[in-house]
């Protein structure tokens, strides 16, 4: 509380659970929840971090602050001694997308999870004392869902023992990686591997760009950033590049080598491992994509509910006070399914965080039979949760009215930093019709014995679920978890089953599936949304300390499936999973849970335990202090430096004489 008066301290009364306990679920444990809070506020306390004048900065001047700050962190980092979780913890609330993402999110894993040892222990040490600095370069200009179309050769020369890096084409031009355009030293790119004539497909190869001595392209290399992005600051912090490689050599042994091998002499070996495993450092991001998603939400959510408690609108009588905004029955469905999200993509994260750990350490051990289910889970999980987080922060905006469209709300940023997840790691669309995919195998094995595993395991009771009629006969019936998981079962493998029977009537399955694509993508959604809703019941079924903090969570894992089912009414009206009536009553108990979640909204986002630093909105503050902050932060914007404006006498003031003289005329 900067001015020390809490604005919102009677809405913090209200709550009816143990706020503090509920920032350890939050959080994943009372360890995750203490090492957040001091790297947080070692973040927030120092002036070094300061972030308020960013979207005031031009391109180069916000790009410069941006290595500073990089520079500056990991100097922190090393006099602290901070460990790897406290030092991801520290740039992520730097909040300033930056190089240093991609050579630790995405160049670092990419060695570790496609490297041999010997690559390890060559490369590894070097990138972890930032010694080089890399990037994570497999999209073309023509190129970035189609990986197999990649463009780039890597051409064997067994004459020299090297690999001939080229882009034939403008379209091969590599394109978009995050940390190439001005600051990498080093990428793994990915090319096509070209032995005697034969095309192996794609692959990873460790090039070097730039000089460690002066920092300039080496010979063959052409690099630059690729231009201003969407939004103001935003993601313009990043270089975003664009690199052409012209005939550049390098070293056998810098092809990626853990999945398949090239001999000296010139002989393509495959590992008794999945090709796929190429593309593993994909999986690993997009893993991380959806904990992040829970993240970018909630701030959102925190944002809009501070300040829906804090604004009034109408409603006053004889003189008293207007109505706060989050009373409104609209405000509340539109604001809690938000809230409910941001905490339902919080515990599926942690689902999948455990999943993908699981995954690696059975292909660690050559079992490759989860791999399919992780890939699935990945991918659709990573589109179900940034889409919803996406459109979640643009409709925070507008719950904040007007004040909300304010660079000062921190929604705008919030919104064009992260809206490009729809799309990086694998487009939305694109990534769905992969978990589509991997449904109707599962569906046409149904029957052969080849029982389904994982998150299609429900898919084993098709016959019953194709039977399945929801027996809801009262609003209260719709609280319990069989009754929701059972509706979302039958609704998703139903999807599935029609999908599935009309794919069968194409002769050409391929034709049919571009045909029944938009269909086929439906089906994926109603799969995802029932994974996140069992995750978010099975973790209820875990022991939940802290007063009131699982009736909490009970209340929001309802309104988290009773929106999706008001939401996709169509599907489950149209499957005949449920009747119109019972269509009703689930809107009738999503009223009774907004009302039950009203008094303790403001403590369910305080649980979140976001710094104001971290948060960077006026209308967020943790004090509801708003209309003078507001007030206060207009006048710092440079065009109020001096009073009359720059550029007033050049152009506007000639104006409004010839308008005089005309006037006299
Ligand atoms: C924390 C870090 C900061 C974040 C910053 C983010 C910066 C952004 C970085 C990037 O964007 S990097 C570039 C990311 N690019 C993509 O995500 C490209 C998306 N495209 C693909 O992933 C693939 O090309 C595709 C869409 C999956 C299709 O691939 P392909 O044509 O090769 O496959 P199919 O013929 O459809 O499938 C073959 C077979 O392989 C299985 N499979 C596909 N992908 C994977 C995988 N990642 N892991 C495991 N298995 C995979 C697929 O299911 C098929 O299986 P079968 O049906 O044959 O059994
Ligand atoms: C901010 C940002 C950072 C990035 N960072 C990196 C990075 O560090 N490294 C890197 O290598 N790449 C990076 N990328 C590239 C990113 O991975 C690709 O843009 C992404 O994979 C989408 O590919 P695309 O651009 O080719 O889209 P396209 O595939 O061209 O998509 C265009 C449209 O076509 C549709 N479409 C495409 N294929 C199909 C299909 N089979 N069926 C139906 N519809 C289809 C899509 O849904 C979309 O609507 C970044 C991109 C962005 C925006």
């Amino acid at each position: 509380m900067e001015d020390g008066v809490d604005h919102l301290a009677f809405e913090r009364n209200k709550a009816q659970f143990d706020v503090e306990d509920m920032k350890i679920i939050w959080a994943g444990s009372r360890q995750d929840f203490e090492l957040s809070d001091r790297i947080s506020r070692l973040v927030a306390s120092d002036p070094a971090f300061r972030k308020d004048d960013r979207t005031t900065l031009d391109r180069k001047e916000l790009f410069k602050n941006t290595l500073r700050k990089a520079a500056y962190a990991w100097k922190r980092i090393n006099e602290l001694r901070l460990n790897e979780q406290e030092a991801y913890k520290l740039r992520s609330f730097v909040d300033q997308p930056a190089f240093t993402d991609l050579h630790w999110g995405m160049f670092v894993p990419a060695i570790q999870g496609q490297g041999t040892d010997e690559q390890q222990q060559k490369w590894l040490p070097l990138a972890y004392r930032m010694q080089i600095i890399g990037c994570y370069a497999q999209t073309e200009l023509g190129h970035g869902s189609n990986v197999q179309g990649l463009e780039t050769t890597a051409t064997f020369d067994p004459k020299t023992d090297e690999f001939v890096i080229h882009s034939p084409t403008l379209t091969s031009s590599k394109w978009w990686p995050g940390g190439l355009g001005k600051i990498s030293t080093h990428a793994v790119a990915y090319a096509r591997l070209i032995i005697g004539g034969e095309d192996h497909g794609v692959h990873g190869f460790i090039v070097q760009l730039r000089s460690l001595d002066d920092h300039l392209p080496l010979p063959g290399i052409t690099i630059g950033d690729i231009g201003m992005k969407f939004g103001n600051a935003a993601y313009n912090t990043m270089d975003n590049g664009v690199l052409r490689f012209d005939h550049v050599r390098i070293p056998r042994n810098q092809m990626l080598m853990r999945v398949s091998q090239v001999t000296r002499e010139g002989k393509y070996v495959s590992s008794n491992v999945p090709r796929q495993l190429v593309y593993g450092t994909m999986v690993n991001v997009r893993q991380k994509i959806v904990a992040d998603a829970s993240v970018a939400l909630s701030r959102a959510v925190c944002i809009a509910t501070r300040y829906s408690a804090v604004r009034r609108q109408f409603g006053s009588h004889n003189g008293g006070l207007e109505t706060q905004v989050i009373d409104y029955k609209t405000q509340q469905a539109r604001l809690f399914p938000l809230l409910a999200s941001a905490y339902a993509f919080r515990f599926v994260g942690g689902w999948l965080k455990w999943l993908y750990m699981d995954v690696t350490e059975r292909l660690q051990a050559n079992d490759f039979s989860t791999l399919p289910e992780a890939h699935a889970c990945t991918a659709g999980l990573k589109s179900l949760t940034t889409t919803a987080t996406a459109d979640g922060i643009e409709e925070c905006r507008k719950l904040c009215g007007g004040h909300g469209y304010l660079c000062s709300s921190g929604l705008p940023e919030l919104f064009a930093v992260y809206v490009p997840a729809c799309t990086y790691e694998g487009d939305n669309v694109v990534l769905l019709l992969q978990v589509a995919r991997h449904l109707m195998k599962t569906v046409s094995q149904l029957g052969s014995g080849n029982k389904p595993v994982g998150t299609t395991a429900y898919m084993a009771r098709v016959e019953q679920l194709m039977q399945y009629h929801s027996d809801v006969e009262k609003a209260e019936d719709w609280l319990k978890p069989n009754v929701v998981l059972e509706a979302f079962e039958a609704r998703a493998s139903r999807m599935s089953v029609a999908c599935a029977q009309n794919l069968s009537k194409f002769a050409n399955p391929e034709e049919g599936f571009q045909e029944l694509a938009a269909d086929l993508v439906d089906a994926a959604v109603a799969h995802c949304q029932l994974i996140v809703v069992s995750k978010f019941i099975e973790k209820l079924q875990q022991d939940i300390p802290g007063k009131g903090v699982k009736k909490q969570l009970e209340v929001l894992c309802s309104i988290y499936a009773l929106f999706l089912l008001h939401k996709h009414l169509g599907d489950f009206l149209s499957t005949g999973c449920i009747n119109p009536k019972q269509g009703s009553l689930a809107s009738e108990q999503l009223r009774n849970l907004y009302s039950q979640v009203r008094p303790n909204a403001i403590a369910l986002v305080d649980a979140f335990n976001y710094t104001d630093h971290y948060l960077g909105s006026i209308l967020g503050r943790y004090d509801g202090n708003v209309y003078p902050k507001l007030y206060e932060e207009a006048w710092k914007d440079p065009l109020n430096d001096s009073v009359v404006p720059d550029g007033f006498k050049e152009y506007i003031q000639p104006m409004l004489k010839q308008q005089l003289r005309n006037a006299r005329l």
